[in-house]
């Protein structure tokens, strides 16, 4: 079965980044406010080969960072599955996404693979220098 939300821990260095995972399917949806409360950061990965669901994907996040308990948190979109050659680019998938049109907070953009690791080192950076403890 699906568990639809899991907390991991990451550790680099002297730094521990605490994740939680929230389920991307449909009945999980209503619950990612709740648990982007409060947070450093709000990292958003797409399936950028699913070419399919960018739009489902695009709606998803405006509706999410409407909510006034998130304003400001800053976005970190990853697209993931830059192995497949279907994946689309990373002008493509902000664009598709409307990523230029969030004006309310910091906004950053990777291309990655988790399968092959790529940009991983980038988006743990990322991650350190928006946690909480490490300014
Ligand atoms: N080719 C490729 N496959 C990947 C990559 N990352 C994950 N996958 C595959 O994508 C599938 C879904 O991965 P999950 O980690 O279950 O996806 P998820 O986003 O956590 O799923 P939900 O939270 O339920 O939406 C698995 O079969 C993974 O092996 C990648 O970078 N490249």
């Amino acid at each position: 079965m699906q568990v639809g939300f899991n907390m991991r821990k990451v550790t680099k260095g002297n730094v521990t980044i605490k994740l939680w995972d929230l389920g991307g399917q449909r009945r999980f949806r209503t619950m990612w406010e709740r648990y982007c409360r409060g947070v450093s950061a709000i990292v958003y990965v797409v399936d950028a080969a699913d070419r399919d669901s960018v739009p489902i994907a695009r709606s998803e996040l405006h509706d999410l960072l409407i909510k006034p308990s998130l304003t400001g948190i800053p976005l970190l979109m990853l697209g993931n599955k830059i192995d497949k050659s279907e994946a689309l680019s990373k002008q493509a998938l902000v664009d598709q996404l409307g990523l230029e049109s969030i004006k309310d907070r910091e906004v950053c953009c990777y291309m990655i693979s988790c399968k092959d690791s790529v940009n991983i080192d980038a988006v743990i950076d990322w991650l350190i220098k928006h946690s909480k403890t490490a300014k």
